[in-house]
């Protein structure tokens, strides 16, 4: 039997206003991401990537279509804010090209920021954020701050962060853009490996052709729209 979708768009469309025109950064955008697969989004500057996760990580809602979340709705043009915020904490982990971590925090702090956030009691948060460092190969950096770490180092902190509430969907865009090349390999490793041993869904916007034999699929964009 084949599993349900953890991520679907249906038709997803995100125009801007533009003086008297209309900006068609998304224009009707239909796929599935399953879980377990690793899906890269390829495609020109400016050909829509970046909205495309903006509209798929529940950040905005899209002007005309839908995204759903196993099968469940969780974003229309009059979807409520509120909700689509409760729906990405509890099903979507994002990390970006930059680690963006809290500078005058310990890597163990920085990843169990993310369960205060949900209440989890503060010993158990460090204990599960510990743990998250440790399958990261980190268990030896958990009391460092950043300027401590590598750029490959600080980028595996985001990506603990990320996987701290459990998401069943991780979307990240051009992780490893700061990273030389051995780096950016081992983060798309990792997220192999997540979607191969979690089973989540990942989707990754990326520029780099050297790691393209790790992803499953790639999706290719252009003028807002899917092209391969
Ligand atoms: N908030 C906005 N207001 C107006 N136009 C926007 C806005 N956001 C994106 N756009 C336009 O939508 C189009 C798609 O932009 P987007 O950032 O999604 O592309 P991208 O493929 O991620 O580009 P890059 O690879 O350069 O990051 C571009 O023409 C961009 O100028």
């Amino acid at each position: 039997m084949i599993a349900a979708p953890i991520l679907t768009l249906r038709d997803a469309a995100r125009h801007y206003p533009s003086g008297d025109t209309l900006v068609r950064a998304l224009d009707g955008v239909s796929f599935n991401i399953y879980p377990g697969e690793l899906v890269g989004i390829l495609g020109p500057s400016g050909s829509g990537k970046s909205t495309l996760l903006l509209i798929a990580g529940l950040l905005e809602p899209p002007s005309a279509g839908e995204v759903h979340i196993r099968g469940k709705c969780v974003s229309h043009p009059g979807m409520d804010l509120d909700q689509m915020r409760h729906f990405r904490r509890n099903n979507i982990g994002f990390v970006f090209q930059k680690a963006n971590l809290i500078p005058f925090l310990t890597a163990v702090e920085n990843v169990a920021l993310a369960l205060h956030i949900d209440d989890v009691p503060a010993r158990a948060a460090r204990s599960y954020a510990a743990h998250l460092l440790a399958s990261l190969d980190l268990a030896h950096r958990v009391d460092s701050i950043p300027s401590r770490l590598s750029g490959g180092e600080q980028q595996r902190v985001a990506v603990a962060r990320a996987l701290a509430t459990d998401p069943g969907l991780i979307l990240a865009d051009e992780p490893t853009a700061a990273l030389d090349s051995v780096r950016g390999r081992q983060v798309i490793g990792l997220f192999r490996q997540i979607a191969d041993e979690r089973k989540a869904g990942v989707l990754v916007v990326t520029h780099d052709p050297r790691t393209l034999d790790l992803f499953d699929r790639t999706i290719e964009m252009n003028d807002g729209r899917i092209v391969g």
